[in-house]
């Protein structure tokens, strides 16, 4: 059934639902448009309404192929809506559980594109902050690039920021300089999410670098590097342990992928220097098949995070609701008449962990992947099936998975306060009140 958007737009059939919205597809004065329309609670929201028009400019002005283009910003009455470029074919989430894992010139050719994409939103100073394969829709009707990987174009930008509730914390102690800022609450999907973040500091640049490293090794694996068990788990490895090596991965591409999985933002390479050095691998990938290798274990429940007094910590709640009814993640379809991808909550909330709760983990390697075959001396855990895993994912993914967009809004005053460390100085997620 139709509906109108505003006084131009058409919203003719649901492509696919996420956690802000909904999105259709519809028509306005230039042809078909995808219409994302925010839910209504977040229509109603007059605070949300004005960040919405406040950063119309910042979201229209950013034109790059590799990143899906807003094309208008429509407020009217109850409908808040991003009207933007249509792509079809289908998101990467879908490709990936449809193959499982990525040769590897089409994981980095994709990968390569979201850089590009990165790039072009960092020198507007706009940090996207939910990097993940959910966000990377590929176009099939653009031509087929290195192992079969069609066009690339990362999505959603501004919305996290959108949804999120910036607040302005307190600048300066009397006389003194900016003090670093920490966050109290942490946004965005566990398995992607900085160290740096889960660590309350404000998000710059290089945050999006290692969520683009996580979607990569995703790709190349199967699964995400510190991902698996109870998000507090998830948060506490990207802070205290290392990457696990992935069994026949070439030298220079895992040397890449440890360089933006770096703990410290600045050791990261910047979004135009990681797509000129994944383009340069390509043809040294071409017709490689993807790796062979076995899922981790799956993790056990004891991997949720205990406060000293022996129980499960606020900061890390359960996911707030199960993924197990959640149907599969729809793809942006050519076809039509699709059904809605899930009736998924909105990000979920968590503060951010303390110190003591993050070190509270045994400092090492992430569960290591094997090559197939493989056994693990020793160990008790049993294997996971794929299937447990899809759902573990979706549960992750799904429920606790946008992990708020609340806080880590220091960024908002991050003009002139760039840490040192950051990759891309000056960059922060408030496009339009950037300097
Ligand atoms: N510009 C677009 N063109 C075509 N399809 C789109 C477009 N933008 C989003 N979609 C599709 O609409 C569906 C919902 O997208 P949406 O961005 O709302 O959610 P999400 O990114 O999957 O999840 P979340 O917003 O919770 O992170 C997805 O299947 C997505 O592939």
């Amino acid at each position: 059934m139709a509906r109108k958007i505003g006084s131009r737009y058409t919203a003719h059939q649901i492509l696919g639902r996420g956690s802000a919205g909904t999105v259709w597809l519809g028509e306005g004065p230039e042809g078909a448009v995808a219409i994302k329309l925010l839910r209504e609670d977040l229509a109603a929201d007059q605070e949300l309404v004005g960040r919405f028009v406040q950063e119309r400019a910042a979201l229209l002005g950013l034109a790059d192929p590799h990143v899906v283009g807003v094309r208008d910003l429509v407020v009217d009455g109850n409908d808040l809506a991003l009207v933007m470029e249509l792509v079809r074919g289908t998101d990467l989430r879908t490709r990936l559980e449809r193959e499982r894992r990525l040769a590897p010139a089409a994981a980095v050719a994709i990968a390569a594109d979201v850089a590009d994409g990165l790039a072009a939103a960092h020198a507007a100073r706009i940090v996207h902050r939910d990097v993940k394969p959910e966000n990377v829709l590929l176009d099939m009707q653009g031509p087929l690039g290195p192992g079969g990987a069609h066009p690339a174009l990362l999505t959603d930008f501004g919305i996290a920021r959108l949804v999120d509730v910036p607040r302005r914390l307190p600048q300066t102690p009397a006389g003194g300089s900016t003090v670093p800022l920490r966050s109290t609450k942490v946004i965005g999907t566990p398995d992607y999410l900085a160290p740096e973040i889960i660590e309350g500091l404000p998000p710059r640049a290089s945050v999006d670098v290692y969520a683009l490293a996580t979607v990569l090794y995703e790709l190349l694996a199967g699964f995400t590097p510190f991902g698996g068990g109870h998000p507090g788990a998830v948060l506490r490895r990207h802070v205290t342990e290392s990457v696990a090596p992935l069994p026949g991965i070439p030298d220079e591409l895992w040397q890449l992928l440890l360089q933006c999985l770096a703990k410290a933002p600045a050791s990261r390479l910047r979004a135009p220097e990681l797509a000129a050095r994944l383009r340069e691998l390509l043809p040294s990938l071409a017709g490689m098949p993807p790796l062979d290798i076995d899922e981790p274990e799956d993790e056990q429940p004891e991997d949720a995070p205990e406060s000293a007094a022996g129980t499960r910590d606020e900061a890390f709640p359960p996911p707030a609701a199960s993924g197990e009814a959640t149907p599969p993640r729809g793809a942006v379809p050519l076809v039509q008449g699709t059904a809605p991808d899930s009736n998924r909550d909105t990000h979920t909330s968590m503060r951010v962990p303390g110190p003591d709760e993050l070190a509270g983990g045994a400092h090492g390697t992430a569960r290591a992947p094997r090559a197939t075959g493989e056994r693990r001396a020793g160990s008790a855990r049993h294997r996971a099936s794929p299937e447990a895993v899809r759902r573990r994912r979706i549960r992750l993914g799904a429920a606790a998975a946008a992990l708020v967009v609340a806080a880590g809004l220091g960024g908002w005053l991050a003009s002139g306060d760039d840490d040192a460390g950051d990759a891309t100085p000056g960059v922060h997620q408030s496009g339009p009140d950037a300097p």
